[in-house]
């Protein structure tokens, strides 16, 4: 269970005159739920997730998966990103293009017995026959099947999604979809899948709230 009630407010503003950027989320998330954030460009989405991952910190509030808090303005806690159990998913993969997919698969994997295991990531994103291959050999699905895996990989109690299709054209997204559906409920890690694409977040969350002026809201 991951819990969030934060106050993001940051100094953006370019202008003396302009305010500062805030934002406001709060909402819990069960393990195996997925909550979908759609907003426009510019509304912060990605100031949100990085704020869960301890990018950036927010101005006030909490946030704790399961019992280990994580950011506390009261307790005067923030943990740094690599103590949170976060799995990241970008738009663009970002896979280490010197490495093949197993060893990309394995960057960021504990050593000895894990909750999540390679030869079980491997078969629910179907990726056996890209073992060997290279990022650069790969299409832009399969690419972003690898980088689900790899963060899935880093056993995280959290899958933090930013618009991870969008690079896709529609095809191949119409081909990942399942795939990130499966993940969702074959781990059953509580995720967060942020885009601007409302029918793609709609597809694939249990719920979808509107990220507008700062404020989640349920959609219009
Ligand atoms: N490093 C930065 N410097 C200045 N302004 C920033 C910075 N990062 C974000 N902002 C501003 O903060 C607001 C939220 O940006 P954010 O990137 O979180 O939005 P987003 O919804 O993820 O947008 P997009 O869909 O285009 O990625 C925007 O007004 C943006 O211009």
């Amino acid at each position: 269970m991951l819990k969030v009630n934060i106050l993001i407010s940051q100094p953006y503003a370019v202008a003396a005159a302009t305010p500062a950027f805030t934002l406001q989320a709060k909402f819990d998330l069960k393990p195996g739920y997925c909550l979908g954030i759609m907003g426009a460009s510019g509304s912060g989405k990605t100031t949100l997730l990085h704020s869960l991952a301890g990018l950036l910190m927010p101005a006030s509030g909490l946030i704790q998966s399961h019992q280990q808090v994580w950011f506390d303005t009261r307790q005067g806690i923030q943990l740094p990103p690599w103590q949170r159990q976060v799995g990241i998913v970008f738009q663009d993969g970002r896979l280490f293009p010197h490495m093949d997919v197993q060893h990309n698969l394995r960057y960021g994997m504990p050593k000895g017995e894990v909750a999540i295991s390679l030869p079980e990531v491997v078969e629910v994103l179907d990726i056996a026959g890209l073992l060997q291959r290279r990022p650069s050999q790969l299409s832009g699905g399969e690419k972003q099947r690898v980088a689900i895996g790899r963060a899935l990989l880093s056993q995280p109690s959290v899958l933090l999604m930013d618009e991870p299709l969008s690079g896709l054209d529609e095809t191949l997204k119409q081909q990942v979809l399942p795939y990130i559906r499966k993940v969702i409920s074959t781990f059953g890690l509580p995720t967060l899948y942020v885009s601007h694409v409302r029918d793609e977040v709609a597809e694939i969350a249990d719920e979808v709230l509107q990220l507008a002026q700062g404020q989640l809201r349920q959609p219009v």
